[in-house]
């Protein structure tokens, strides 16, 4: 049922670092040639075992879509929150939180700061939106001791919903006001302990970017880096720039040094890894690149590895022994999702193709790789 990848023993990891090394020596042995990168791709491909490293993403997408079985109640197809909304910010919130329940999540809630939860609930009366975050404006003439209350209040606040949460994403509009940061990373902590997924994106990887043991060895976060968030990314952790030569062997660097977190790279293809090996995901999307495509797919991701997740549960209770890595097939299905819709919104709309057409074709596209019957 599920694509194999991801092994977590001691023997892939191994022989996946193996292949990382013959690959950046064979890239670089054929630097001195004059070869097209095509042939050096394939090449290196053939090096690593000749398996593609598309995903095989519409098979994921219906591995993991539960069925719409009348006996499950509320809730079982997924409880998400995003983390996010600041008095900049209202739409990438919104984008998230309900691409999540397009796609089929039972619930969706937002915590943000209470000016942005009046607007974000006019969006749409779908959400739940709890307004409890601040940002420092907002207490200028609170002392010290007045902050850690209202700090320890935030905490609690958001513990009272904490165990009900299949994922969280934290991050999209969530802005950089220091002192709502320094709640946000508590909130992190305790959703950790807890084992919630992160799914981190935006200005929550500013956050993480700068305190990277929020995540460090979370085997359960997930990190939506852009082309710039990337780049920050990789300067912080592996100490260098960006190597457009070696994509792959940094990505599972990058990976590796963050303890087995799983990256999903954004850009013309989605690159994702855990650590453990590099898969793509290049299906044909849109060429309008309108702010808010990415907040549609941490909304995304949140709700399909949740349901990848279940899967895997489901293997274990049967003791079948589960090969697959869910926060991997969430990024896979995720990126895919998001990919269709876009390239379906944009045969409509062409040039003025805003993100909400996309989310308008999330059940649409999702429909035609997984049908409801
Ligand atoms: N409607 C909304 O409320 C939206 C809010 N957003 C939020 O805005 C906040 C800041 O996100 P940003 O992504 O703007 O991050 P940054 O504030 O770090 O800005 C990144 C900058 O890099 C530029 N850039 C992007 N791709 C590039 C490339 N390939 N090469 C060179 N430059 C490139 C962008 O134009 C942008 O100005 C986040 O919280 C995010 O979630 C965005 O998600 C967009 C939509
Ligand atoms: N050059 C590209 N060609 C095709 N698709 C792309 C390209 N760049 C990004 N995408 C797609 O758009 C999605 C969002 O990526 P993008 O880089 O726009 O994120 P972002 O900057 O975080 O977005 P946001 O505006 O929501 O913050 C990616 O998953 C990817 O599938
Ligand atoms: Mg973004």
């Amino acid at each position: 049922m599920f694509v194999k990848h991801g092994m977590n023993s001691g023997f892939s990891s191994l022989a996946s670092s193996a292949v990382l090394r013959r690959q950046q020596f064979l890239i670089r042995s054929l630097k001195g040639y004059s070869v097209s990168d095509k042939i050096r791709m394939e090449a290196v491909k053939c090096l690593s075992g000749g398996a593609s490293l598309e995903a095989n993403a519409e098979s994921v997408l219906r591995a993991i879509t539960p069925s719409l079985d009348p006996t499950r109640h509320k809730g079982q197809a997924g409880k998400i929150a995003v983390v996010g909304g600041c008095r900049e910010y209202t739409g990438a919130p919104y984008f998230a939180a309900i691409s999540a329940l397009k796609i089929g999540a039972d619930l969706s809630h937002v915590f943000c700061t209470e000016g942005a939860a009046t607007v974000i609930k006019s969006y749409s009366p779908e959400l739940i939106v709890h307004p409890i975050l601040e940002e420092s404006y907002n207490i200028s003439g609170v002392n010290d001791e007045g902050k850690r209350d209202i700090s320890k209040k935030i905490l609690s606040e958001f513990d009272k919903w904490m165990e009900r949460f299949d994922c969280l994403v934290v991050g999209p509009g969530l802005g950089r006001d220091p002192f709502l940061l320094e709640c946000v990373s508590k909130i992190m902590t305790r959703a950790r302990q807890s084992n919630v997924p992160i799914v981190v994106d935006g200005d929550g990887l500013f956050l993480v970017t700068n305190s990277i043991e929020l995540v460090s060895g979370y085997r359960l976060a997930v990190l939506t880096p852009n082309v710039i968030e990337y780049k920050r990314l990789v300067q912080k952790v592996l100490g260098c720039d960006v190597n457009d030569q070696n994509t792959h062997g940094e990505l599972l660097s990058l990976s590796k040094q963050i303890g087995g977190v799983t990256i999903l790279r954004k850009g013309k293809s989605d690159l994702i890894s855990d650590g453990e090996k590099v898969q793509s995901v290049s299906i044909y999307g849109s060429p309008r690149r309108c702010g808010g495509q990415g907040d549609i797919l941490s909304g995304s991701v949140a709700v399909f590895l949740s349901w990848a997740r279940q899967c895997n549960l489901a293997a274990e209770r049967e003791s079948t022994i589960s090969r697959t890595n869910p926060t991997v097939l969430g990024c896979i299905a995720g990126s895919a999702l998001l990919r269709k819709a876009a390239a379906l919104a944009f045969e409509h709309k062409k040039r003025s193709t805003l993100t909400t057409d996309i989310i308008e074709h999330l059940g649409q596209s999702l429909e035609a790789i997984s049908p409801v019957s």
